[in-house]
């Protein structure tokens, strides 16, 4: 991390800024006709969630509710600790209310299993999941999910959210790090 620019530490970029709000723009499409007449609470998981949620609410032209949750699986570095614990809830109580869980990357699917099951037991009218990224073969705990925009290789990506070791997430572009950062 100790480049002058933040965007000097990539080694390749997957997805520029424009592909992405290009996606952003087509999953929020999707997700406008799938709710018509519906009310619609979507949850950004912080932090990563941050970009895209403040992208997806701006690409929709109709009403919708924001609400935000923290939680944690992640220790430091590029592996999840395996244990998911709430750092802080939603303030809406959302029963009987139509809730889209907005995340920026599935890559174990312990986050969003345990979290959607935690969701479906406050009583909602329905929980799906939004996805930017999502990597199948890191795959180890299986999630339904509604809206992806791209499956992605089994790599560590930063940027649009992302982070590696909490920098990067102001990276417009999504990318891998050259391996000089890890060492
Ligand atoms: O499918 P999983 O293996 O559970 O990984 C996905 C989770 O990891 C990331 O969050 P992270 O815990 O890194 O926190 P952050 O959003 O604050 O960076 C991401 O935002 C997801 O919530
Ligand atoms: O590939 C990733 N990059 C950054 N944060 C993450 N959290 C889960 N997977 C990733």
């Amino acid at each position: 991390m100790d480049s002058a620019h933040v965007q000097d530490d990539l080694v390749k970029v997957l997805f520029t800024e424009e592909q992405i709000h290009e996606k952003v723009r087509e999953l929020a499409q999707r997700i406008e006709q799938d709710y018509e007449g519906k009310n619609l609470l979507i949850v950004g998981i912080l932090k990563g969630a941050v970009m895209v949620m403040a992208d997806l609410a701006r690409a929709f032209n109709r009403h919708v509710e924001m609400d935000w949750m923290a939680v944690t699986s992640y220790g430091s570095g590029t592996k999840s600790s395996g244990v998911v614990r709430i750092l802080k809830d939603l303030d809406t109580d959302v029963s009987g209310k139509h809730v889209l869980v907005v995340d920026e990357i599935i890559d174990t699917g312990l986050t969003l299993s345990w979290l959607t099951s935690n969701l479906c037991s406050r009583g909602p009218a329905s929980v799906e999941i939004a996805t930017l990224l999502r990597k199948p073969d890191a795959q180890q705990m299986p999630v339904e999910v509604k809206y992806v925009g791209w499956d992605i290789p089994d790599e560590f990506v930063v940027g649009y959210g992302l982070d590696y070791n909490e920098s990067y997430r102001n990276l417009r572009d999504i990318g891998t790090l050259a391996p000089h950062v890890y060492s």
